[in-house]
């Protein structure tokens, strides 16, 4: 089985390391040799440590490497639109094997790539674009296809969850946890694709597709970052006995004629330190599956970094290795459901709000009216004094996002509302 290997970073230098070190293994599992007879990069020249590999495979050309003829599959782990995605169609369309871990990708445009899958009758394996080391997708795509997933929710963002690990730990500063996430190789080579969400949108629009049987793109998924989490807010958390977390929660639901459509989100919330995702630290991912029939399973491990990621690509060159030997390949994905997308404003959620007002009498009266008017039901409401001024934090019962957004937006007109300190959604 000869191998194109396109990038050679943090996943894929685990790949080669892997590769080499298990050769033996691997041959033995897959009934023949895995060989490596070409790496793309961007800089051929650039050291890349002791790496067990002949520096003559490496080559700018892209391109040309997929187009050889010699090629059995290609392996992705560049990242970004293009040029992968041209790479990546070539190689379908001319019957290689793909095995990729570009979740930007599989999220803007999965369309293209599975369809050129079908016409070239190869394999499209992408195991590791979502929660790194998890086995989660195979289960997915094979073992619940005779059930009904009806919500998937979890963190499957490692770079976000060690930032917000290490504020709510030790207290540490938001650039200085984005720093240590990048050096430990968990960040993407943009980390604002991890810090304003659009990396777990990306994996959340996968999971959703492969889960409800459906196409959810990247668009179709609501989403914010962490960006706006302040130590207040993680301070304010923990008042509450919750911590924050970055959620993607994906749901099934039927409307009153029985009609199915799905709802995809993904944003910070305040979750009780006593749920289990409470307790996924550092880079680490976790995701709950609700089936009908299996009810609740949990899919937990390392979410990011080089060797952990380049685990779940091996287990899919092993798979289409396996496939192309035996003349065969994986079931095309059976995206039939075509259901629509629900919009983030339905979705029923529950607001923590907290308020910098001016301390005088009618101000609390005067909050608890505009919730009202919105049919917005208070929870709780914490209030502490500082002379002229006062905080006020506001937890809700669970209403319409849209409501709980005009409500906020009602109170941030108000005279006596000095400043909207944090807005959070708190779940479970
Ligand atoms: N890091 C992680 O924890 C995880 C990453 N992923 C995904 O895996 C993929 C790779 O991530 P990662 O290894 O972290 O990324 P890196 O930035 O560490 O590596 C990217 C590699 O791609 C090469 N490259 C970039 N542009 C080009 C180009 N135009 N032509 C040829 N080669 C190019 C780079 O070359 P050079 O070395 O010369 O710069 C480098 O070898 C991404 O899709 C990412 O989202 C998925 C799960 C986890
Ligand atoms: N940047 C990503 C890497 C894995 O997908 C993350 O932090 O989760």
């Amino acid at each position: 089985m000869r191998l194109a290997l396109l990038g050679c970073g943090t996943v894929g230098t685990e790949v080669v390391r892997l590769l080499h070190e298990q050769a033996a293994d691997l041959t033995a599992r897959v009934g023949a040799p895995l060989e490596i007879v070409g790496i793309a990069v961007r800089r051929p020249g650039r050291d890349r440590g002791d790496l067990p590999v002949d520096p003559g495979l490496f080559t700018t050309d892209a391109l040309g490497l997929v187009k050889r003829e010699d090629v059995d599959v290609v392996v992705e782990v560049v990242g970004g639109i293009e040029p992968a995605r041209t790479w990546l169609v070539e190689a379908l369309r001319a019957g290689k094997s793909v095995v990729t871990a570009n979740k930007a990708l599989l999220a803007e445009d999965g369309g293209t790539l599975h369809d050129a899958a079908t016409e070239g009758g190869a394999d499209l394996y992408y195991e590791a674009s979502v929660a790194g080391a998890i086995p989660l997708l195979r289960p997915l795509r094979e073992s619940l296809q005779g059930d009904t997933v009806t919500r998937v929710t979890g963190i499957v963002n490692g770079t976000t969850n060690f930032i917000l690990s290490a504020m709510d730990a030790t207290g540490a500063g938001f650039e200085e946890a984005l720093e240590e996430a990048t050096a430990l190789g968990y960040a993407e080579a943009d980390p604002t694709a991890d810090v304003e969400g659009f990396d777990a949108a990306a994996k959340a629009s996968i999971l959703a597709s492969l889960a409800f049987h459906t196409r959810v793109g990247a668009a179709d998924v609501y989403r914010e970052g962490i960006t706006a989490v302040s130590a207040r807010d993680v301070a304010s958390a923990k008042q509450m006995g919750c911590t924050i977390k970055l959620l993607c929660i994906a749901t099934r639901a039927l409307d009153q004629d029985g009609k199915a459509s799905v709802s995809v989100r993904v944003h910070p919330a305040m979750i009780p330190t006593s749920h289990p995702l409470a307790s996924v630290g550092d880079a680490f991912n976790a995701v709950f599956v609700e089936a009908e029939a299996a009810g609740q399973l949990m899919f937990y491990g390392r979410g990011a970094g080089g060797a952990p990621t380049a685990s779940a690509v091996l287990g899919d060159i092993v798979a289409v290795a396996r496939n192309r030997l035996a003349g065969t390949r994986a079931a095309s994905e059976s995206n039939y459901a075509d259901l629509p997308i629900r919009p983030m404003g339905e979705a029923v959620t529950r607001y923590h709000v907290s308020l910098d007002v001016a301390d005088r009498a009618g101000v609390l009266a005067t909050v608890a009216g505009i919730f009202a008017k919105h049919d917005v039901s208070i929870a709780t409401v914490r209030q502490s004094g500082r002379g002229d001024d006062a905080v006020l934090v506001i937890v809700t019962h669970g209403a319409p996002d849209a409501a709980l957004a005009a409500t906020v937006e009602e109170l941030r007109g108000l005279e006596f509302v000095r400043a909207i300190a944090s807005v959070l959604r708190v779940e479970f």
